[in-house]
């Protein structure tokens, strides 16, 4: 759309339907950041309750972290979540979710910004470039929309250097060179800690307890400082864990049999095609299991179910 016609077509309509005020309509055309717009929880539920598989606690901590966080309306700093796991567990997924609750064109809002470490901070000689750019890049975008969400896949593959330039905007200030980021949301995703994740699960497993009998208390402190004393963090000696800059750290177990076979499903349902057991049964045993003997848990989690579908 031109702006001049929008102007008017959006001026004509709001004169016409008399009630819509003139953003409300301007907004059906053009995204919009709205960072006063409540955050639909039970749309978030149910949207996690449904499609996230095997994961009872990244599901309550996001749902908690992120229903305090926006019903707060004045937030004391921006919200920073941790998320751990093996790979293919869904930390990408459930970001996705969220972005999408947030803003409704999720991945593809221009208030949801997704930062791949070995796609655009590649070479460790450009640090001090990458720091300017980020430092830019956030600013810039958190003063077009407070409630801008950042998204740093494979933490474990960055430099640490880099997440420090973005420090000081996680921190307590009011506002910083007439900037203020206490809405803005960060999430970190990373396989660090992913190792005393599964051990856990494990441990509860081989002691015939439930899987969802582990608590975040049996996870929060072996993750916090396992992610801390990993060099491969990301996060590592970045001033972001001994200064309490990350509000939650949110495990993700490793996913097991009966969990990939729901991927495959929900695969399934997505493409529109009925749900055939049998095509069920054989992708899920075409995926490796570990540990060697018991053989549970998925050792690309439900990564590849999209491909192996395609072969079915
Ligand atoms: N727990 C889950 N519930 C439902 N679907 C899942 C789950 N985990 C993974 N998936 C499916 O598998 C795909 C790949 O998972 P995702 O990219 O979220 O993994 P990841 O944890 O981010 O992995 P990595 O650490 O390798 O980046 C998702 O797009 C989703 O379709």
């Amino acid at each position: 759309f031109e702006p001049i016609s929008l102007g008017i077509a959006i001026g004509a309509a709001s004169a016409l339907t008399g009630y819509l005020s003139y953003t409300d309509l301007y907004c059906r055309f053009a995204e919009c950041c709205r960072e006063g717009r409540p955050l639909n929880v039970s749309a978030l539920k149910l949207n996690l309750e449904e499609k996230l598989f095997g994961q009872h606690l990244a599901t309550e901590v996001i749902l908690k972290a992120l229903t305090g966080f926006r019903n707060n309306k004045n937030p004391k700093k921006p919200l920073t979540l941790s998320l751990h796991g093996w790979a293919g567990t869904g930390k990408n997924f459930v970001s996705q979710i969220a972005a999408e609750n947030l803003h409704p064109k999720g991945l593809k809002s221009n208030f949801v910004h997704l930062f791949v470490s070995t796609l655009h901070f590649p070479h460790e000689q450009h640090i001090k470039l990458y720091q300017d750019q980020l430092q830019r890049w956030i600013r810039g975008n958190v003063s077009a929309c407070a409630s801008s969400v950042f998204i740093f896949d494979e933490m474990d593959k960055l430099h640490p250097g880099v997440i420090d330039a973005i420090k000081p905007f996680l921190d307590y200030y009011e506002q910083i060179d007439g900037v203020s980021y206490r809405k803005a949301i960060f999430i970190f995703l990373s396989n660090a800690g992913g190792d005393l994740i599964t051990k856990t699960a494990l441990d509860f497993w081989r002691a015939g307890r439930k899987r969802e009998d582990i608590q975040l208390k049996d996870l929060e402190p072996v993750l916090s400082v396992g992610v801390f004393n990993n060099k491969h963090s990301g996060l590592w000696h970045s001033g972001l864990i001994d200064r309490n800059l990350i509000d939650y750290f949110i495990p993700f177990l490793p996913l097991e049999y009966s969990h990939v076979k729901m991927c495959v499903r929900a695969e399934m349902k997505a493409r529109g095609s009925a749900i055939d057991e049998d095509v069920v049964t054989r992708v899920a045993e075409e995926m490796t299991f570990f540990p060697k003997d018991e053989k549970i848990y998925s050792d690309k989690g439900c990564k590849t179910v999209h491909s192996r579908l395609d072969f079915h």
